[in-house]
């Protein structure tokens, strides 16, 4: 059930600002900045031969990282998302294993055009957990 590693998140207050030095250390592929407001998030893609970083910044009042960027202003590894082949299929057996969903439960369509859901980082060590259908 568990696929690939589908990117590891970093929320910042400017994501476009954060993202400079991998292109320019790194030499790679930044891409632009895309507002998700359905998620409260713009966001910037550096693209990895095997994973991606994703750089979240807040957007808007109710944006669900806005706290976690007060918290680490310098900021800081936000959260982890794997690919899964089934979301629903996924989602009902995180739940029977006592993982909470977050938000109302229902898959939102996420920065690639595809489902995605997220998990209390209470329940996974800590670590902020959001999966996607692949
Ligand atoms: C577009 C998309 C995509 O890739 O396609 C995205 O990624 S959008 C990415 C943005 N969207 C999301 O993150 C949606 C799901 N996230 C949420 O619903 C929220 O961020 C929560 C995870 C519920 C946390 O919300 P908030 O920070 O307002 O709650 P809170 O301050 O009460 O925090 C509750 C406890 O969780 C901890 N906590 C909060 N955020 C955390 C994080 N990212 N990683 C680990 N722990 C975290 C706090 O320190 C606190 O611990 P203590 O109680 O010990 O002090
Ligand atoms: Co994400």
């Amino acid at each position: 059930m568990l696929g690939r590693l589908n990117h590891v998140a970093i929320a910042v207050k400017d994501a476009k600002q954060a993202a400079k030095i991998y292109g320019t250390a790194f030499n790679a592929e930044i891409s632009d900045a895309v507002p998700l407001p359905e998620h409260g998030v713009i966001t910037v893609f550096v693209t990895l031969p095997n994973t991606k970083i994703e750089f979240i910044e807040p957007l808007g009042e109710a944006s669900p990282i806005a706290k976690f960027v007060e918290r680490n202003a310098d900021g800081g590894i936000h959260h982890v998302c794997y690919d899964v082949p089934d979301i629903i299929a996924a989602r009902d057996r995180m739940i029977a294993e006592g993982a909470r969903v977050l938000g109302d439960g229902q898959p939102k369509i996420g920065a690639h055009g595809k489902p995605v859901l997220f998990f209390h980082p209470k329940d996974f060590s800590g670590a902020l957990v959001e999966i996607e259908q692949a």
